[in-house]
This record gives structure tokens, C-alpha cells and sequence, in this order.
């Protein structure tokens, strides 16, 4: 029997060309986060994860044309989608729900080939901003919003979500957000993709599977659950009560920690300045004091630091966005790592199919019903 590792510890699953942590230097595809983060726009971005290069500039005004296209045709206006919004219906539930209904209607879902899984590729990565938008305004009774073709992705997000421009600090930092969240190695939301789709399932497929594993709190739902912390603590005063009541209980405070990064989280220091810059702009700079504060004693204590979702959870919260509604932000982001992954599986599959060390009964005989 081979070696055991609880949660798959340190265990280097196969060969990748996305995105590489090396200490607490983060890249993709060669090129390092901050780089990135300075200076690309999102679409440009999902184009190197995709082709492992950066388009020129025909490339990259073709690319967000098609994905312009496949947002405006996504229309959530059916009554399954109504109902659940209607409802108010749980936002990452309806983003799980909504990705695998759109599947159904593609025809070419289990199209196999390069260029059909390009093609659902950016069906996909389009939908799901749409989706988001569209939830948060039909759950409101408000109606749905066109994209403008000559907006950006992380434009058009905010537009179709809020129904109005959105001022350029606000774009500025979406687009920081979504590089930042974009891909991160064998997270487990996209090793369950890798999962899904190593058994020649179709994109749709594991999309939705990750879906639902970015969804727990100890991975992408941990931005959520910083806010709930934040707004329970509700001020500075309440810090080291609040912190060290939860670690004499030996409970996890969310948004801080992690599997791979124990020097710290090179995203967190961008979050942490739009979160500075924004809480400030928006009367609620408590909520940044909040933050630190509670970093600051967990840093102490265990030696832990703030990761990924710790200051985004700040930073959309002062952009006017429900809270529930961080997490799927995450995924609308993440979405472009998972097709990645996920056509990178394709080129070179192997079903992935791990051992467990038996540890129950042995040697038991079926007993007739009523001798149990
Ligand atoms: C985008 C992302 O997915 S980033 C991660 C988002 N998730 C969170 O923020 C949830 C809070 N953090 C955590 O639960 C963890 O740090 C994880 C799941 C991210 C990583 O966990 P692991 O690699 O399994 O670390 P592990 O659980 O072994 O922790 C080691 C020690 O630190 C403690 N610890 C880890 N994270 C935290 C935390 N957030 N708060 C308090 N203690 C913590 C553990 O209890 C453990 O303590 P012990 O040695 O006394 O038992
Ligand atoms: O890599 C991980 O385990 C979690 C993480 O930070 C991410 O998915 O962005």
C-alpha cells in the first residue's frame, strides 16, 4: 500500500504549466502576480491561462468580443432561474445550479476537441458574471442588464450588477481582485475540476464541481465568513475578546492561514491596501482597524497570517456588494484557473483515482433482519 497523506499533504499530483508558488512568489505562467496585478486587464489574463501566452492586441479585441457575445446572450430569464431568485434563493447554490442549466442547452457540451472545449470555455467564463448579476437583481425585483461591448469584463460586472457605471476606483479594483483570485495551483476547488474531468466529463461538469468546493469556509466561503466575523465583533474594542475567546475554543478564525503559504500570501498585501484605501474612502475605516488587529493577534499567538480572503471580504463590502455574494465573486474569477486546469487535464489525462487505508470491520456475515 502506498504512503498515507491526510488531505493530500505536500503529494505533487502531476505536471502543470498554469500557475507555480515557489516560498511566497506566486506566478502564472511565468509571469509573476504582481506584474500582473500592476499592470494587465482580467481578459488578458484568462487569455494566458488559457494559450500559456499573452494575446497582442488583434488577439485580445477578439477574444473579449466573444466573451462580450456569450455574456449579453446569457439570459437567466427563465422561470427556473426567476423562481430560485425569486426565492432568495442561496447565491452560490444558484451560481452551482445556474452553470450546469446553461449546460444543458450546449448542444456540443461533450464535444471533446480543442477548439469545441475553447469555445465552452468562454461560454462559460461569460456566463458567469451574468449569472451573478442577474441573481442579485432578480432576487431584488429589479430588472436584468445588458453588457456594453465597449465596457471591460470587470466593468461590465459591476454595470450589470449595480445598473450603473461604476466609477473607475471601483473597476480598478475589480479587475485587481479578479487577477488576484484568478488561478492558484491544486487549490482544492480545481483539483476537484481535475477530478471531474479526468473521467472524460465535460467542462460544464467540472465547473460545477468546483463550484461547490470553492463554496466551504475553508476555502473560497471563507471570504463571507470574515465579514460575518467582522460584523460581529463590530468594533476595535472587541478584538482581543472576541480572537482569543475563539482560540481557546480552538475554533478557526476565518480568512487567515494556510495549506501551502506559511511565510504569508503574497495576494493579501494587494487586498489589504484596496481595503485600507477603500474602508477609508467609505466612513468605514473601523473595518480595516478591525482587521488588522485581529491579524495582528493571530500572528502572535499561532504564527498564522492573513490569506487571499481575509481583506477581500473588506474590500467588496466597501464597493456595495451583499455579502453573499463575495464567494461568488471568487468563483466568477476562479472560473478562468478551473478551464485552464481543466483543458490542461484533457491534453494530457489520466483518471485520477487515489488509494484510502481500510480501517473497518473484517470478515462480517449478513445477518437476516431480524436477528439485528
Ligand atoms: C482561497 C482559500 O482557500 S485560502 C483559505 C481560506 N480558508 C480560511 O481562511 C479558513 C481558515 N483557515 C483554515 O481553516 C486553515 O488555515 C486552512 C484550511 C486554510 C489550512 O489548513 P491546514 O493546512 O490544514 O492547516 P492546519 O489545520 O493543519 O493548521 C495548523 C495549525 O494551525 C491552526 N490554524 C490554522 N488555521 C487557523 C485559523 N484560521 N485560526 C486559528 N487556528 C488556525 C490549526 O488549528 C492547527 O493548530 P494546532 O497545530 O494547534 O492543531
Ligand atoms: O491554494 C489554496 O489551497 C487555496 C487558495 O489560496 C486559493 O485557492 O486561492
Amino acid at each position: 500500500m502506498p504512503e498515507k497523506s491526510s488531505g493530500l499533504e505536500g503529494v505533487v499530483i502531476g505536471e502543470s504549466r498554469i500557475s507555480s508558488i515557489i516560498g511566497t512568489k506566486l506566478t502564472y505562467c511565468g509571469y509573476e502576480i504582481d506584474d500582473l496585478a500592476e499592470n494587465a486587464e482580467f481578459e488578458e489574463v484568462i487569455f494566458l491561462l488559457w494559450n500559456d501566452r499573452l494575446p497582442n492586441k488583434e488577439e485580445l479585441a477578439d477574444f473579449k468580443a466573444k466573451l462580450f457575445k456569450f455574456m449579453s446572450v446569457t439570459t437567466n430569464n427563465s422561470e427556473q432561474f426567476k423562481a430560485f431568485a425569486a426565492n432568495k434563493g442561496r447565491a452560490m447554490a444558484a451560481l452551482r445550479t445556474s452553470i450546469s442549466y446553461i449546460g444543458i442547452f450546449d448542444e456540443k457540451a461533450d464535444d471533446m476537441n480543442e477548439d469545441a472545449n475553447m469555445n465552452k470555455a468562454i461560454r462559460i467564463q461569460a456566463a458567469m458574471p451574468a449569472v451573478v448579476a442577474d441573481f442579485e437583481r432578480l432576487r431584488n425585483g429589479l430588472e436584468t442588464i445588458k453588457p456594453k461591448e465597449e465596457f471591460s469584463f470587470a466593468k461590465n460586472f459591476l454595470y450589470m450588477l449595480f445598473g450603473e457605471e461604476p466609477t473607475d476606483t471601483q473597476v480598478e479594483a475589480m479587475n485587481k481582485a479578479l487577477i488576484l483570485h484568478a488561478d492558484h495551483e491544486i487549490n482544492a476547488s480545481t483539483f476537484t475540476a481535475r477530478v471531474c474531468v479526468a473521467t472524460l466529463s465535460d467542462l460544464y461538469s467540472g465547473t460545477v464541481a468546483a463550484i461547490g468546493a470553492l463554496k466551504g469556509p475553508l476555502h473560497g466561503g471563507a471570504n463571507e465568513q470574515v465579514m460575518n466575523m467582522l460584523t460581529e465583533i463590530g468594533s476595535v474594542d472587541n478584538v482581543e475578546d472576541y480572537v482569543y475567546k475563539k482560540l481557546e475554543n480552538k475554533e478557526k478564525i476565518m480568512g487567515i492561514g494556510h495549506r501551502v503559504y506559511k511565510d504569508g500570501d503574497p495576494r493579501a498585501k494587494y487586498l489589504e491596501d484596496m481595503a485600507k484605501r477603500l474602508t477609508e474612502e467609505n466612513g468605514e475605516s473601523e473595518l480595516y482597524d478591525m482587521s488588522i488587529k485581529i491579524a495582528e493577534i493571530v500572528e502572535k499567538e499561532k504564527g498564522l497570517l492573513p490569506n487571499v480572503d481575509f481583506f477581500s471580504a473588506s474590500v467588496y463590502h466597501s464597493m456595495g456588494i451583499p455579502h453573499d455574494l463575495f464567494t461568488p465573486i471568487f468563483a466568477v474569477s476562479r472560473t478562468s484557473g478551473w478551464l485552464a486546469h481543466m483543458m490542461e487535464q484533457y491534453r494530457n489525462n489520466r483518471l485520477i483515482r487515489p488509494r484510502a487505508e481500510y480501517v473497518g470491520h473484517v470478515g462480517r456475515k449478513y445477518e437476516p433482519i431480524e436477528e439485528r
